[in-house]
């Protein structure tokens, strides 16, 4: 048998150089419009749209660059223990959390500054960060505050007040009265500044409420989604009258005794929303009697220093929920989320320079 050869193809006439110019250019376009819209999409090409760094610009602005530390609460402590679950939540979502049994916890009390070595005093508000862990391997991460409600609803009007916040070159400090301009064009404000009247500097991290402040959605076997909003609610309280001691650094003292002495508990509450209640604007406090559900006793028993504890390189990204959690419409979580890492990604690579403090 003989083979076949295959048929000879016609030769190709070679491309002139303005036709290779051409098709380099045509090329050259393609990658230019994929490019574009990268940068379309990150905001490059637009100075005025809000980014993940430009918050953490903007804080480093105000409160000065801490290598290693948190860029917003900087000032804080680790904290361990663990989330016993009253199963009462278990009918409203599917996480494995609110199922019976324990979950382990590592959480981080903070001051909401970016200055870490801000008196426990300069501000009313304290914050808690917890992250469960669950059997399955998936995590809850969520960061509270103790106020009811965030000044504003929305990432821009954040941005806009962490620059009311911006300290004058001439003098270091704020510019006197830019926060008062702030507040009067942004009514919103209104539910955080009637709280702030009447809110002290509390004495003690273990005897405040903390709260989620953005709303999540519970979701069950069955599908149904349970818009709620979350917080724990301390189990031990002080003698009425107790005051914050003029000490700038008295809040982790005061934990690392309280641990010292016995585990610290706090009952976590699912507040269940009613048809109406806003879900996207965490400026608005929901109406009172809402439902609350006990889902359970989250228990702290010991105390680690924040550079060296399990809380450093943990991100409390809100957005980080097991299945049976999910986030919401509410602005702020999308912005939060992108910030937080932003901030996680320059304190991680400056560990190094953070103090090496001892475990308390
Ligand atoms: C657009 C709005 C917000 C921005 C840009 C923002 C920014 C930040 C940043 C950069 C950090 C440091 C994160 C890290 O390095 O781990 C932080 C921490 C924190 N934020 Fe926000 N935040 C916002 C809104 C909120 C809201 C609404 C809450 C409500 C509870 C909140 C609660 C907290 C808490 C509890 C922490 C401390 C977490 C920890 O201890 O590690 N933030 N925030």
């Amino acid at each position: 048998m003989v083979d076949q050869l295959p048929p000879a193809r016609p030769a190709k006439t070679p491309l002139s150089p303005a036709s290779v110019m051409l098709r380099l250019a045509g090329i050259g376009g393609v990658v230019a419009v994929i490019l574009g819209g990268f940068y379309y999409v990150n905001g490059t090409l637009d100075s005025q749209r809000l980014r993940p760094k430009s918050f953490i610009n903007a804080l480093e602005h105000n409160n000065g660059v801490h290598p290693g530390y948190r860029r917003n609460h900087a000032k804080g402590m680790c904290v361990v223990g663990y989330f016993q679950s009253s199963g009462d939540a278990h009918a409203l979502s599917t996480a494995q959390v609110f199922g019976a049994g324990r979950t382990p916890v590592v959480g981080r009390f903070a001051l909401p500054s970016g200055n870490p070595y801000a008196p426990d005093s300069s501000v009313p508000i304290r914050s808690f960060a917890l992250r469960f862990t669950q059997a399955n391997g998936q995590q809850w991460r969520t960061g509270m505050n103790s106020m009811p409600v965030f000044p504003v609803g929305t990432p821009e009007a954040f941005y806009q007040m962490l620059q009311a916040g911006a300290p004058d070159p001439a003098t270091g400090k704020p510019v006197p009265g830019a926060m008062p301009v702030f507040f009067a064009a942004h009514p919103e404000t209104a539910a955080f500044l009637q709280w702030v009247k009447t809110a002290k500097p509390s004495a003690s991290y273990a005897t405040e409420s903390y709260n989620g402040i953005n709303a999540f959605y519970l979701v069950n076997a069955a599908g149904q989604r349970q818009a709620v909003r979350w917080g724990v609610i301390p189990l031990g309280q002080d003698a009425a009258g107790a005051t914050a001691p003029n000490d700038a650094d008295y809040l982790e003292q005061d934990l690392a005794k309280r641990l010292a002495a016995g585990p610290l508990k706090w009952q976590l509450n699912l507040t269940l929303a009613e048809a109406g209640d806003p879900t996207a604007d965490a400026s608005k406090t929901w109406p009172a009697g809402r439902k609350v559900v006990n889902a359970g006793t989250l228990v702290l028993e010991k105390a680690e220093a924040q550079n060296t504890g399990e809380c450093r390189d943990i991100n409390y990204d809100p957005l980080i929920l097991p299945s049976g959690i999910e986030g919401s419409d509410d602005p702020l979580l999308a912005a939060r989320s992108a910030a937080y890492a932003s901030s996680y990604v320059r304190r991680t690579s400056e560990v190094d320079q953070l103090p090496q403090e001892s475990r308390p």
